[in-house]
């Protein structure tokens, strides 16, 4: 504990700083989909990396970033074909799955799907309905992207997911910089990722607590 913090517990004052939660997230989805690249987006402006410098991922690697004051733990796996039967190794021990979809790669549509239904099914994940998913459509910028509702219809995600499930859709473009909409130039503009993360913080919040 640095001596700041120590004076301040002295003082009684520790409570008005909020301590900072922590959550694990894994992030799947297949190959190339854009899980490294989103992770590298949802860290501080500093501890971001050049695109050039993200390559392909080999059996998982570990990460992190800080959002509303929840400090998440990331486990990012790899998307090939090879790596896919780590994923369920992991199911357990998250206490959210962020699913990155690429929105341009229609063609693999029902391989996403085939390995969706397989971790709906998995135990892990079949047996903790109050383990939240968020689907993340990326690369929107795309000229050959489709829209996050032509996502959402592919992978038949309001049959798939259990009704008593938390599940959100977001869609992002995680490195096009672009001074449209609400975004400041040269920086992504905010297309409900931000929404989408608010949520997901205020679930593992509150499972937090309910655990704690
Ligand atoms: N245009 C665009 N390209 C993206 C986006 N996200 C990722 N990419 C590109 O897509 C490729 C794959 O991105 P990664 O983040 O490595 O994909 P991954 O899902 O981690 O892939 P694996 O580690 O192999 O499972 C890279 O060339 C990225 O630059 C995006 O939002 N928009
Ligand atoms: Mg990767």
């Amino acid at each position: 504990m640095n001596v700041w913090r120590k004076l301040m517990r002295i003082l009684g004052i520790a409570g008005r700083t909020p301590r900072r939660r922590k959550a694990r997230a894994l992030f799947v989805g297949l190959n190339n989909a854009g899980k490294s690249t989103l992770l590298n987006r949802l860290k501080s402006d500093r501890e971001q990396v050049s695109r050039k410098m993200i390559t392909p991922t080999v059996g998982f690697t570990a990460g992190q970033f800080v959002f509303n004051n929840v400090k998440f733990a990331v486990t990012d796996m790899s998307g090939r074909d090879g790596y896919r039967a780590l994923w369920e190794s992991m199911y357990g021990q998250c206490d959210a799955i962020v699913f990155v979809v690429d929105s341009t790669d229609q063609m693999r549509f029902a391989v996403v799907k085939d390995e969706l239904d397989m971790m709906l099914r998995h135990p892990d994940v079949a047996g903790r309905l109050n383990l939240p998913i968020l689907f993340v459509a990326t690369k929107t910028a795309a000229p050959d992207a489709c829209g996050a509702s032509t996502v959402a219809t592919a992978l038949r995600l309001h049959e798939r997911l259990e009704p008593n499930r938390q599940w959100r859709l977001a869609s992002t473009d995680a490195i096009t910089t672009t001074t449209v909409g609400a975004g400041m130039p040269g920086q992504p503009v905010d297309d409900g990722l931000r929404e989408a993360m608010e949520w997901l913080v205020d679930l593992v919040k509150v499972s937090h607590h309910r655990q704690s």
